[in-house]
């Protein structure tokens, strides 16, 4: 049955009705929240582009060029190399795909340190691309035993089948925000030349901006460029750079990594193509262009620090009530110990309260992004205590 353009929206707008909103503040486990203003104006310009034949918009792809190097230069790399693309989990499946490809000639599956922390998009490249992963224990701070992974390497490296490929590390796990000793970690893998992958989905928008107030004594923050080791990064726009969604980011050392990317695309104005996904919008480009000119590292540093107030502010409140934290927050993730955490997430959900649950710890999640305010903060403690209550 056909509609006229009337009848389309109005029939739209009763669907979107049904989502919910981040700013009435019961969007509690999300990493995404509204994105900047002006990302709709920008959405509307660039809203028939095409990056998947960037031959024909060309300034387009010279937005994409430019944020590579505004983001390359706040992670201490002047000469960087990679691309805006649909997220996070595509930004990793395009680092596995170096390791695999750095690694080709050998007879064995690619073997790669993966830590237990790590988002469940590294499966999906593990099962796609036929890779070996190990696991190393995690510290009580529910970060990878670096010791443990120089034995490992030690132990194995003189054996070419058991070789490590490949080496990833978290800035911002999912589940609690902890970050890997990467700096160590960096160590090991340049005393062995191995590639090293940094996962910064999250923490790429909120570590650089960190002020040191909010950091902890004898907790290791670095995780970029100006460590020898990393090879590439995974940075998101679209989780806290406020850009739309879609908008991840994959960030080479140098351009030196297209060719292990590149396959014919004999069609396009290009004669390669290098990302995953073909046919991709400018719209989370262009947006993350517009939000960085108009925020600046000052205002993503105040973002962060009203975040991080919020975070401590509601470990505060929590503690009030006798929640306790599993670990004192290292970003906005706060991991509330729970003795039930699907059956308190689901009751939250009844009355609209919309958390999450951590795998590695029973715990509550909650992300303060910038959509959560103090108010919603003593709402969702008042709602938590009435469900623990009965
Ligand atoms: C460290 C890391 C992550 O925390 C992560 C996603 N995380 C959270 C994605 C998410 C966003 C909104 C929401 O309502 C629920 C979940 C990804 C994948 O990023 P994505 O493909 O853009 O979802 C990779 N690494």
């Amino acid at each position: 049955m056909i509609m006229d353009e009337k009848e389309v929206l109005e029939a739209l707008k009763k669907y979107r009705e049904m989502d919910l909103k981040y700013e009435d503040g019961r969007i509690l486990g999300s990493m995404c929240t509204k994105p900047h203003p002006i990302s709709r104006k920008i959405s509307e310009m660039f809203f028939e582009t095409n990056l998947g034949d960037p031959g024909l918009f060309k300034g387009t792809k010279k937005i994409e060029d430019e944020v590579i190097h505004m983001m390359g230069n706040f992670l201490n790399n002047d000469n960087p190399f990679g691309y805006i693309i649909s997220g996070g989990t595509e930004a990793n499946i395009t680092a596995m795909r170096i390791i695999k490809n750095l690694s080709i000639k050998k007879e064995r599956l690619p073997k790669v340190i993966v830590p237990e922390t790590a988002h469940f998009s590294f499966e999906k490249a593990r099962e796609m691309m036929d890779l070996e992963y190990i696991k190393p224990p995690l510290t009580n701070c529910y970060t990878m035993d670096v010791k443990y992974i120089k034995d490992y390497i030690e132990d194995n490296n003189k054996n070419d089948n058991k070789k490590i490929d490949g080496i990833v590390a978290i800035a911002g796990c999912t589940e609690l925000g902890t970050i890997d000793n990467i700096k160590e970690i960096s160590k090991i893998a340049e005393e062995n030349k191995i590639y090293l992958h940094v996962d910064a989905a999250f923490g790429g928008f909120v570590i650089p901006f960190l002020e040191e107030k909010y950091k902890m004594d004898n907790y290791n923050y670095e995780f970029d460029f100006s460590l020898n080791a990393v090879s590439s990064i995974t940075i998101d726009p679209h989780k806290m750079g406020l850009a739309p969604i879609p908008a991840g980011g994959i960030i080479f050392r140098d351009s030196s990594f297209k060719k292990y990317l590149d396959v014919e695309a004999p069609y396009l104005t290009d004669t390669h193509q290098a990302t995953l996904i073909g046919t991709r919008t400018g719209i989370g480009v262009a947006s993350a262009w517009g939000v960085m000119k108009l925020l600046g590292k000052e205002g993503y540093k105040n973002i962060v620090s009203k975040c991080m107030d919020n975070t401590h502010y509601l470990v505060k409140k929590a503690k009030e009530y006798g929640f306790e934290p599993v670990i004192n927050p290292v970003l906005n993730i706060v991991a509330l110990k729970d003795d039930n955490p699907s059956e308190t997430c689901l009751k939250l959900r009844q009355i609209g309260w919309y958390v999450s649950i951590c795998k590695c710890v029973g715990a509550l999640r909650i992300i303060l992004m910038p959509h959560v305010k103090k108010e919603h903060i003593d709402e969702f403690i008042g709602a938590l205590a009435s469900v623990k209550k009965n």
